[in-house]
């Protein structure tokens, strides 16, 4: 069987071999035409050894190329695969560029002229090919940028993204191959993040970094778009930081738990069904009142240092929660949220949101996230309501292969549209990241009161600043289904505003 398996391997390299000396000897047929001249001329006025040499100069040049591509094609894509390609589309669209702006609707013909959009600064990097086009007289920016998609079509392109330069240049970058049909698997986190996660990659090879700091993510695609694998990126990456006590991961999952329950040990606080869901939101909005008053006058932004984390929840199927559970539970979950969303970000507290169904009745307060994630969509109309009417042609979340899970767009809070996939997080793989990183013991959160508000490090936040008072615990925080206590508080003494255990900004 193996040796069944080497013969046939070796028959497809060499068969691709072939395949590949033929088409680049056809390819060069200009060259092989010239050198054909050239060499029988040699021949003629005697010159043997170099009239050989010049004739079969190009065929012999093709087969090297396609013995290296098919022996060792890491080093062939490296020094000479990719520079060749890369100058074929940077050729391709100097020569073609007029034809390919009268296609797509950007010249303008008058009696005495035909003028076409100026072209500059054409360059290709990797699998991208990047240029600028300046509007003509007449035409707009948004002009350009509606013709993006049938220019990239014209090249053959995968995927177009747009950036404007200002003054009626708009920078066109075109995914010339696909890298992303490769699903990815991800590393074992090992550095403490708080601000920034590595999810998987960008178009163009490079990481995917998503910025958290002070930003809250709505994470939106049909039912196995790939939302489990964010989800999971998001918190397998800030596990180290929360098992060092710079991160807390807050997780509601109202599928039944089915989601959050495979790496719950990452998690200080987990609700799986409706009214731990909606004490869980009181927690941490407590959390943000507390931080409120221990950051008035002192700083305007959270930073995180250990004992003292940012708070990032992760809700899975929001919709559960704000539109189709209990109306009471709606009503006071989504006021909840809704504070949290507007309140949180300075404070280190971010929220990020999976949702199936992203129509407002079900997301109402969808505004109130600052970045998108945008993964496979059902169709255009969808793409609209989550990007809005603009960002929807360039983030084509609808065209996205069912066979892609992962891959989707992100948009950022400055309009910034990113092609992206997340690496695939397995149930064992997130199961071994959470035995390595568990969540410290989760300390308790109190009710900022008057009294303590005046004390900086009263945010009900730090270890210290519960048990070392020796207040009795206001209840137990970690929230899980069906076994959560009832609330008890004893009576607090008026204290002294602390001067120790503020927070460290
Ligand atoms: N990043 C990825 N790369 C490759 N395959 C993936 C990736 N993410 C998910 N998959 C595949 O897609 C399937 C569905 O993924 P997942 O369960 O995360 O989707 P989902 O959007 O959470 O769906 P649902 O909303 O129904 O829970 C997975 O079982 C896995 O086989």
């Amino acid at each position: 069987m193996d040796a069944l398996r080497i013969a046939w391997g070796i028959t497809r390299t060499i068969a691709s071999a072939l395949w590949c000396f033929v088409w680049w000897t056809a390819q060069a047929w200009r060259w092989l035409l010239a050198c054909g001249i050239a060499g029988n001329v040699l021949l003629i006025l005697d010159h043997t050894t170099v009239g050989y040499l010049v004739l079969w100069c190009v065929p012999a040049f093709s087969l090297l190329r396609a013995t290296w591509a098919a022996v060792h094609p890491l080093s062939y894509e490296n020094v000479l695969g990719g520079p060749l390609r890369r100058r074929g589309w940077r050729r391709h669209l100097r020569k073609h560029w007029p034809k390919i702006a009268e296609r797509c609707g950007l010249t303008l013909t008058t009696p005495d002229a035909r003028v076409v959009p100026r072209l500059k600064r054409v360059r290709a990097d990797g699998n991208t090919l990047t240029f600028q086009v300046r509007a003509r007289l007449g035409h707009t920016l948004d002009d350009l940028t509606s013709a993006a998609e049938a220019i990239a079509t014209c090249l053959g392109a995968e995927a177009v993204e747009t950036r404007r330069l200002g003054a009626g240049w708009l920078e066109l970058t075109l995914t010339m191959r696909e890298l992303l049909h490769i699903p990815t698997l991800p590393t074992i986190p090992e550095t403490i993040e708080t601000g920034a996660v590595t999810l998987g990659r960008c178009s163009d090879g490079t990481p995917w970094r998503l910025d958290l700091t002070a930003r809250h993510t709505l994470v939106v695609g049909r039912s196995g778009a790939g939302k489990g694998s964010i989800f999971w990126g998001i918190a397998g990456n800030l596990a180290p930081a929360a098992h060092a006590g710079m991160a807390r991961l807050w997780g509601i999952d109202l599928k039944g738990g089915v989601e959050v329950s495979v790496g719950s040990p990452m998690f200080s606080h987990v609700a799986m069904n409706e009214p731990d869901a909606v004490r869980l939101l009181a927690d941490l909005h407590r959390v943000i009142v507390g931080r409120q008053q221990v950051m008035r006058g002192h700083a305007r932004m959270f930073t995180p240092v250990p004992g003292d984390p940012i708070h990032v929840l992760l809700i899975d199927e929001l919709a559960v929660l704000t539109a189709y559970a209990a109306k009471d539970v709606v009503n006071e979950a989504a006021t909840l949220l809704k504070l949290i969303l507007t309140q949180g970000r300075a404070f280190g507290v971010m929220v990020v949101a999976f949702v199936q169904d992203p129509r407002k009745e079900t997301v109402g307060m969808r505004d109130l996230f600052t970045q998108t994630i945008a993964l496979r969509l059902a169709s255009a109309a969808e793409t609209r309501m989550v990007l809005g009417d603009g960002t929807a042609a360039l983030a084509p979340a609808h065209h996205i292969a069912p066979t892609m899970p992962g891959a989707g767009y992100l948009v950022g809070d400055d309009g910034h549209i990113e092609r992206v996939r997340a690496d695939y997080w397995t149930d064992d793989f997130i199961r071994m990241v959470a035995a390595t990183y568990p969540a410290p013991p989760t300390p308790l959160i109190e009710s900022p009161t008057a009294e303590n508000a005046a004390s900086p490090g009263a945010d009900g936040d730090s270890d210290t600043n519960t048990a070392a008072d020796g207040d009795a615990p206001a209840r137990p925080v970690r929230t899980t289904s069906g076994n959560t206590t009832p609330r008890k508080r004893k009576p607090r003494t008026p204290r002294q505003p602390a001067t120790s255990g503020a927070r460290r900004d």
